[in-house]
């Protein structure tokens, strides 16, 4: 059927291409174009707005360390807030710990959330977890109504173009802020150093004013443009470092949790930055 190629004004000049299979759906929702196509070799494929969201066959990359790098730095993360994660696959990850008592999930666009149930079964198996509450709405008006509720909140959006561009302003990480307990721990989506370290630096720059801890870490996953995505994460406890996880899982454990990505070496390799990302972010 050809291919599907992701251009964006985010990564000029470039851009990732996939072949197709078949396309399975597309329409407009009320906030955005989704598509979803079966590729050659990605598995199912979810795109929103032109832009790759997930892939079944590298989604695991991205959702495990979105989840795992806040939640096993968290001596005891027991409610979890979740801002957008419409395909499922971060609820799957969170519910993975026992200390989780409930998960919250807020997310703008319905139509992503029905897709993924039909198109992406084993992201969406998240949402048959009964410690799940689901709200669909602005993750920006959500968080002007809970205060001092969450002990880790996720956001896991899409790009600062479209329904997502609230998201990274320090408005919203002054709501997250207080909508966090004593000792809360915040970890968003953080762009990609090869593309975006100026928005990364500037938004290290403002959460640093409003958090004793601020760091910034990335994992590689093949469909995001190059190859690579970062987390950025923040603490109200001066006392946590991101870079060092508060519990390990055996090896054991992490063959019954499923876990494909994540582990104690990669969560302390995901801070190890190249000279010119510390350099940029006057880390060095
Ligand atoms: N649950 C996973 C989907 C949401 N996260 C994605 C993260 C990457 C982004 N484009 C790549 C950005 C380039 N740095 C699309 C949404």
């Amino acid at each position: 059927e050809g291919w599907f190629s992701e251009f964006s004004t985010l990564w000029p000049g470039q851009c990732m291409s996939l072949k197709v299979k078949e396309v399975l759906f597309h329409e407009k929702s009320k906030f955005q174009d989704v598509l979803v196509f079966e590729s050659e070799n990605y598995g199912n494929v979810l795109v929103l707005d032109g832009v790759i969201q997930c892939t079944e066959r590298d989604e695991f990359s991205y959702q495990e360390m979105i989840t795992h790098l806040p939640l096993n730095s968290h001596p005891n993360p027991k409610k979890v807030l979740v801002v957008g994660g419409g395909d499922g696959g971060v609820i799957r990850e969170v519910v993975k710990h026992p200390e989780v008592e409930s998960v919250t999930q807020c997310e703008i666009d319905e139509k992503v959330i029905e897709v993924s149930k039909k198109y992406l079964p084993y992201m969406s198996s998240g949402f048959l977890s009964p410690k799940l509450t689901q709200h669909i709405g602005d993750g920006f008006v959500f968080m002007e109504q809970h205060h001092n509720e969450f002990d880790v909140i996720i956001t896991d959006s899409s790009d600062p173009v479209g329904p997502a561009a609230a998201l990274f302003e320090k408005s919203y990480y002054e709501l997250m802020k207080k909508a966090l307990r004593p000792g809360g721990i915040v970890c968003t989506q953080g762009e990609c150093l090869w593309l975006h370290l100026d928005l990364i630096k500037t938004m290290k720059d403002f959460c640093q004013t409003l958090y004793p801890v601020v760091d910034y870490g990335y994992c590689t996953i093949p469909t995001y443009p190059s190859g690579q995505i970062g987390f950025t994460l923040c603490s109200l406890s001066p006392d946590t470092n991101f870079r060092e996880p508060v519990r390990q899982w055996t090896k054991a454990q992490k063959k019954e949790l499923q876990l494909k990505y994540y582990n104690a070496a990669i969560h302390r390799a995901a801070f190890v930055l190249p000279e010119f990302a510390l350099q940029r972010l006057e880390m060095e």
